[in-house]
């Protein structure tokens, strides 16, 4: 049986009587690299928080490969994170900070050389205080010191949001170079789909506090796809669909964005496969109910 890497169960956390994250049920396998998207406000950033052991859940449970992160500091072992705003101690230069995680972290996995080569590839100074890098080189720093700590499991909040495109490129390819060569899991939340669309193959997607979609994402692509036909009422039903997640329709034709439960019937409706963008926009729209740009087939 595949490990389970993250596990929640039933977890939320609230401020106040409003519920950031509600009733989260998941399990992430080990040795994925998954996608945690949603629209802002989703709870991602507190789903990400309660994993690493950060914030205290209000319900629930949370554990990483079957650690509480809150009450067994051998769990903080196997984790990495990297938070959105980047932290790092601005007065430190990169080459003091990897020094220092190194001593942090004596009893674990941390190669120094990881961080000290990455920073050197990419051109960034590591004898200057971070403090006066941009915000794209500090968050290079950030994910390096990441990467050296070499965690079983690397939850990342939107680590690429800061990085030119070239580097965006750089470094999803420097995450699946770590999950090939260390087995590392990864969770990283991002808006920017297409770039996870070309790394992730695990999708959790997050709407009003709630888990939405989580799963494989060659599983939920193939459960899905888009049919184009004959205009039918909305509600109808169509043989082979389980769930029609968005809908269009003009005067004689209907366009569907659909989970499938078996085959359907070709000779009525063009089948076409959806991306895992397709997929994502369709499962938000209809949950905002927001009407959203007709995607071409
Ligand atoms: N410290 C806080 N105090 C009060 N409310 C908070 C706090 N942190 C988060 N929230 C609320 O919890 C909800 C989830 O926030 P969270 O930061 O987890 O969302 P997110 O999906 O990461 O959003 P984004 O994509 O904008 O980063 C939001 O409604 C937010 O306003």
């Amino acid at each position: 049986m595949t490990e389970v890497a993250l596990h929640t169960e039933g977890l939320g956390k609230r401020y106040g009587r409003a519920w950031a994250l509600q009733d989260c049920s998941l399990d992430l396998p080990a040795g994925r690299i998954a996608a945690l998207v949603g629209p802002n406000g989703a709870g991602k950033s507190t789903l990400l928080h309660l994993a690493v052991g950060l914030l205290q859940p209000d319900a629930g449970q949370v554990r990483v490969f079957g650690r509480d992160p809150r009450h067994d500091p051998g769990a903080l072992a196997d984790l990495g994170f990297v938070a959105q705003d980047t932290p790092l101690y601005p007065d430190f230069t990169g080459a003091e900070l990897i020094t220092m995680g190194g001593r942090l972290n004596r009893r674990g996995t941390w190669d120094d050389s990881i961080a000290r080569d990455r920073l050197t590839r990419l051109g960034i100074p590591s004898d200057k205080p971070v403090g006066k890098l941009s915000g794209g080189q500090r968050a290079q720093v950030a994910l390096a010191l990441a990467l050296a700590k070499r965690p079983r499991l690397l939850l990342l909040d939107e680590p690429v949001a800061a990085l030119d495109p070239l580097a965006r490129h750089e470094f999803m390819q420097a995450l699946m170079g770590a999950v090939g060569e260390y087995g590392t899991t990864v969770l990283l939340s991002s808006h920017l789909l297409a770039d996870l669309e070309r790394v992730c193959d695990h999708l959790v997607l997050l709407h009003t506090s709630h888990v939405h979609l989580a799963a494989p994402v060659e599983e939920l692509l193939a459960g899905h796809c888009r049919l184009i036909g004959p205009r039918i009422a909305d509600g109808a039903a169509v043989p082979g669909v389980a769930s029609v997640i968005r809908a269009s329709h003009t005067e004689r034709q209907s366009t569907l964005l659909v989970r499938t439960d078996g085959p359907v019937d070709e000779t009525r409706w063009a089948v076409h496969e959806v991306t895992l963008e397709d997929l994502v926009l369709a499962h938000l729209g209809a949950s905002a109910g927001v009407s959203l740009p007709e995607v071409a087939a």
